[in-house]
């Protein structure tokens, strides 16, 4: 199975590092300028600087090379995923779409699965989402993830497992997808408590709180329970809610702790965070953290009010 994978940020390049384990990888990214230097440098300096691309790796910047694989996998940011298939729509129908970005779209309120169903109606959309960083992933330090795929495809688990890097299958592609996006909303939340020096007892109940919101939210959307108890849901929500690799856990310890945050940095929460509540809103699903989180990203409300307003609820039974 030819493999390449579209978008060459941390992450993309970190998987890039790993399947080349498995047989040639072609990379794709954006800047012409990126794309030659990282095949000439053997390097991503830019996003991920440290790790070696194996030789069998080929880093182009033409989109028609890369999109001759069978298989890509979406390694771009959530909110520019729209845009990204709609313009690529040509050359990625019929193909199986793997998409690695965690999130909702601000525009149209769906997760990747949903973009890829509307814009390349011809295509398999599949998801590769769970607890893993980049960086571990290229140090070839052993990971486990969720693949989700509307049939089980076993032929796909075996494509992108690696010797480090386990792949557990499921069909629940909106388990998986919103276990990944909504983990990011919570992580802020997470960094919002430590970075205002709230303790770790309270990030414990967010954490806890937030889970029970997260499976309540997905299963609305017709999510299994179980897929939310997995790596897609809880795995990469303890991950991304305690490490300081996350950078949406550093965001909310800036947030926290009144601190500015590089804006150039990939923070998937904020507009997740946005989406989440509109959607919660309009389904009449009870989402106080994650609203709580959407007005802070939106500074329509202070740490110490949100800390006030959520303490204030009615108490009720867990
Ligand atoms: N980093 C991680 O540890 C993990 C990330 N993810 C998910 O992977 C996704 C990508 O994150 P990550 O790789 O870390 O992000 P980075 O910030 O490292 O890189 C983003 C990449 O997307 C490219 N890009 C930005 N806008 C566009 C566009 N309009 N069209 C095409 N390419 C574009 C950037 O290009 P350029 O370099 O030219 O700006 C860059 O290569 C996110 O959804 C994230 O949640 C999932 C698991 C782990
Ligand atoms: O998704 C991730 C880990 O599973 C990476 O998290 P951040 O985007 O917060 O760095």
């Amino acid at each position: 199975m030819s493999i390449s994978v579209l978008g060459a940020g941390a992450f993309g390049t970190a998987l890039a590092i790993t399947l080349a384990q498995n047989g040639p990888v072609t990379l794709w990214a954006r800047d012409a300028d990126h794309a030659e230097e990282m095949q000439r440098t053997r390097e991503n300096s830019r996003r991920l600087k440290g790790p070696r691309l194996p030789e069998n790796i080929s880093v182009t910047a033409e989109i028609a090379l890369a999109a001759r694989s069978e298989t890509a996998l979406l390694a771009v940011p959530m909110q520019r995923t729209g845009a990204f298939l709609a313009e690529h729509a040509g050359l990625l129908q019929s193909k199986t779409l793997v998409s690695c970005s965690k999130g909702i779209d601000l525009q149209t309120l769906q997760g990747p699965s949903a973009l890829i169903r509307q814009f390349c109606p011809d295509a398999v959309p599949a998801l590769l989402t769970g607890p893993s960083f980049a960086a571990d992933i290229a140090r070839g330090l052993p990971t486990a993830l969720t693949l989700a795929t509307p049939e089980d495809d076993e032929a796909l688990q075996q494509a992108l497992s690696t010797p480090s890097l386990r792949l557990y299958r499921t069909t629940d592609l909106t388990g998986a997808e919103l276990g990944g996006a909504l983990k990011n909303v919570y992580a802020i939340g997470a960094g919002v408590v430590i970075g205002a020096g709230l303790g770790d007892s309270a990030r414990a109940a967010l954490m806890t709180r937030s889970f029970a919101e997260m499976v309540r939210f997905a299963v609305a959307q017709g999510a299994r329970p179980e897929t939310l108890s997995g790596l897609s849901g809880f795995g990469d929500l303890v991950l991304t809610c305690t490490s300081p690799l996350s950078r949406n856990f550093r965001f909310g310890l800036a947030l926290g702790a009144g601190e500015a945050f590089d804006p150039s940095v990939t923070v998937e929460g904020v507009a997740t965070a946005k989406a989440v509540s509109i959607l919660a809103e309009k389904r009449k699903i009870d989402m106080p953290v994650a609203s709580m989180i959407a007005a802070l990203t939106e500074a329509r409300i202070s740490v110490p009010e949100a800390v006030l307003t959520l303490l204030a609820r009615p108490l009720k039974q867990e």
